[in-house]
Formats: structure tokens, sequence, C-alpha cells
């Protein structure tokens, strides 16, 4: 029976799934951070993880890329698939890896280099390209994807980091975008920036949505309501609910995420 709730508290309804976790824990050193979370996700719906300080988003987060590997006290255990392959088999090329499951994090982070350079840099080093002329139609399709081409086209050769800070997040959109990832995770990509260039990444978002499988981690709960499809709410390590998001905001079956959702606590 308790495993039948889980099921069905951690199944994404009715969609193929792109990555899989299951009973997935995280330690750094003694301490447990993820406690044998489950979940699914798909290239249809945009997945938020929402839950208070410290509950374990990003971490868990960082489990679906093998970001944690960077960390040296910390230990993933259980089992996590993309396309059914398990990416914590000892011959997953991680580097790959990082390439098919992309990364945007809180702050902007351009290489200090050219915004072209900033697109070309993963595809040349990934082999997507030979030619100069291949890499100059991946770099205006990536920045096209990411929505900065019109902003950018005439000063390709200024600096990354010369750019606003909206304009320099979905510079790291379209640098993810350009390795051809399946999977964009983002890591409270807007809380850096202002309402209006919150705005801009949001509606990239819907844009991007379908074409890559998108987890978003947001601390803000009216951004996961109108970014996502699918809501998880985590507490304390903890997956605590799944589901649609309407759902998760509307009706919420479990009394902890009711809790969170109605500002008690947070
Ligand atoms: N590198 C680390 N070493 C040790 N403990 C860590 C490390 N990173 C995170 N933690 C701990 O793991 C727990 C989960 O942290 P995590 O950052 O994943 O939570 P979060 O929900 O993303 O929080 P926030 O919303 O504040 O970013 C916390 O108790 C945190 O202190």
């Amino acid at each position: 029976m308790t495993a039948m709730i889980h099921e069905q508290q951690t199944r994404a309804p009715a969609a193929e799934p792109k990555m899989t976790a299951r009973d997935v824990r995280v330690f750094y050193g003694e301490k447990q951070a993820i406690k044998d979370v489950s979940i699914d996700v798909d290239m249809d719906n945009v997945t938020a993880f929402i839950g208070p300080s410290g509950c374990g988003k990003s971490t868990f987060l960082r489990t679906l890329n093998r970001m944690n590997d960077t960390v040296a006290s910390a230990r993933v255990e259980g089992a996590i698939t993309l396309d059914g392959e398990d990416i914590y088999a000892p011959s997953m090329d991680v580097v790959q890896l990082r390439a098919r499951v992309g990364m945007v994090f809180q702050k902007p982070n351009p290489f200090p280099k050219s915004i072209y350079e900033n697109i070309a840099y993963g595809p040349r080093i990934h082999g997507l390209a030979h030619a100069k002329a291949d890499l100059d139609v991946i770099v205006e399709k990536s920045l096209r994807r990411a929505g900065l081409w019109d902003e950018v086209k005439d000063r390709l050769h200024d600096s990354g980091t010369a750019l606003s800070g909206g304009q320099q997040q979905r510079l790291c959109i379209g640098r993810a975008i350009a390795v051809e990832p399946e999977v964009i995770l983002m890591d409270e990509p807007c809380s850096a920036l202002d309402p209006i260039a919150t705005a801009k990444i949001e509606e990239l978002i819907h844009e991007l949505r379908g074409r890559y499988a998108i987890v978003i981690v947001t601390h803000n709960m009216q951004q996961a309501a109108r970014v996502s499809q699918r809501t998880a709410f985590f507490h304390l390590g903890e997956l605590v609910e799944y589901g649609v998001t309407s759902d998760i905001f509307t009706n919420p079956k479990q009394e902890r995420t009711k809790d969170y959702i109605t500002g008690r606590y947070g």
C-alpha cells in the first residue's frame, strides 16, 4: 500500500519519462541531505522543484547531471537514468552527460570571453562543428533559441560579461543549448534578476518546453505556478508530493504541502 501511494505520488502522469530517479539518497559526509527520492521528468512538461531553504532542491537537481561529483564529501546512492541508461554507471562519460543534461545556475556565469565564444566553445570541444561556417550557424541558432540574437547580433565579439544580468543569463541558456542537450536543469535562474529580465526568462522557458526536458528549482511559488506543469515539493530532504502544478497549488494532498503553499512556513 505504501509503495502504491509512493508510485502515485511520484509518477508524472501520462508522459514518457526522459529521466527517472529511484530511491535516490545523497549524503554530505555523515549528513543525509536527500532521502529516497523517486521521480520521473519528461519532455512535455516543465518540472518545478519547490520547498523551504535547505530542503535539498539544489542537491537533488545536481544529482541529475552528476554535479555532486565535484563535491568531495558528497555521496549519491540509488538509480538515475537518462533514456533508460544509468548515468552513474562507470562507463558513463561525465563530460558528455553534462552536455546532454545542461545546467544554468543562480548567478549568470558567462566565460570571460566574447558572446560568440561563449556559445562556440562547447560545440567546438564536443566536435559538433568543424568549419567556421558551421560554428556561425550554431551560434546564431543557439542565440535565437535563447531569445538573445536580436539584442547581440551586431556585437558578437564584445565580452559576454558586459551584457546585463538578464542577457548574461540568456547567454548561459544559449551556451547550454549550443551542445544540443536533451535536459536543461535550472537552479533558481532568476533569483539574481529584476522582474523584467525574470519575465523574459520565464517566456523563454515556455518556448523551450517540449524541445528539452526542463527542471527548474525555484523558491518563488508564483514562478513555479507560472512556468511549470509539474511541481515537486521537497521538505527536509524528502519528496513530499509530486504532481500536476495546478493540483499541487489548489488541491495538495499532503498536509506539509498545504502548509508550505499557504505560507505557514517557509
Ligand atoms: N557542499 C555541501 N556540503 C555539506 N552540506 C551541504 C552542501 N551543500 C548543501 N549542503 C546541505 O544539504 C542540505 C540541502 O541543501 P540544498 O542547497 O540542496 O537545499 P536547497 O533546498 O536547494 O536550499 P536553498 O533553497 O537555500 O538553495 C542543507 O542542509 C545544506 O546545508
